[in-house]
């Protein structure tokens, strides 16, 4: 059955550019389609009932003014552009038993990705982020090229009450400056999208209601030493 606004989706794994209404998608699909295209969605990592509980938990700290106004750059580069960027975040801890759940799903995600591509991810962080009515961020990378910093990104979306209308999809690009985005995605709760953070540009158009999400990035521990993409024969599951 296709989504109410799966007509925007350029997604080269479902026919007829429709989304799967079941996690049909196997692990195996989003890692291939990572290794080809270097950005990938998954349907089927997350378990529901803690998505649930994440957006539970995200509406609760964005209503006690918890998520605060997200900057550009770290520490002492950290500039507000809300320019570019307009929307607040609130960072993971594993302290809290919710967090803690999302963040060993992403160490399952990341001994997956380490033992079928070599990525040699060695530690992840996450924020829980507000984009608000008006809420956009520019299109962008996250991380410069050859900084080995930031390796793979992951964005992970929480409303389950998305319509069109609310805009505030994610537009992944090519790094040809010229070209349409290659994928639309819709901000629904239970989407995941990884993508490299050196060569994936992107945009997160502007929203028209609360959008929430939890952004996160898998670093490398020796910041020359992050290998290539690479696809085992047999993928591990
Ligand atoms: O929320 C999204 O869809 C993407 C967010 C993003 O690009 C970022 O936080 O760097
Ligand atoms: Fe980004």
């Amino acid at each position: 059955m296709p989504r109410q606004f799966g007509h925007k989706i350029v997604h080269p794994y479902s026919p007829n550019n429709e989304v799967p209404q079941e996690f049909v998608l196997p692990t195996w699909n989003w890692l291939a389609q990572l290794a080809d295209e270097n950005w990938a969605i998954a349907y089927d990592v997350v378990p529901p009932e803690l998505t649930r509980a994440l957006y539970v938990q995200a509406c609760r700290l964005h209503a006690a003014d918890k998520l605060k106004r997200a900057g550009i750059g770290r520490a002492a580069d950290l500039t507000i552009d809300t320019d570019i960027r307009r929307d607040k975040i609130h960072w993971l801890n594993s302290q809290d038993d919710v967090q803690a759940d999302y963040l060993s799903v992403m160490e399952n995600v990341r001994q997956t990705l380490n033992s079928s591509l070599f990525l040699g991810l060695f530690s992840y962080e996450a924020h829980y982020a507000v984009y608000e009515e008006g809420g956009f961020y520019a299109r962008h990378y996250d991380a410069f090229k050859g900084a080995k910093n930031r390796v793979l990104s992951t964005v992970f979306y929480l409303n389950s009450d998305w319509v069109e209308a609310h805009g505030g999809e994610l537009a992944i690009y090519s790094e040809n400056e010229d070209t349409a985005a290659l994928a639309v995605i819709p901000p629904e709760a239970g989407t995941l999208v990884l993508f490299l953070s050196e060569d994936v540009p992107h945009e997160v158009l502007p929203a028209y209601a609360d959008r929430y999400s939890i952004a996160g990035w898998f670093r490398v521990n020796d910041r020359l030493g992050a290998p290539a993409l690479q696809v085992v024969e047999t993928p591990i599951l």
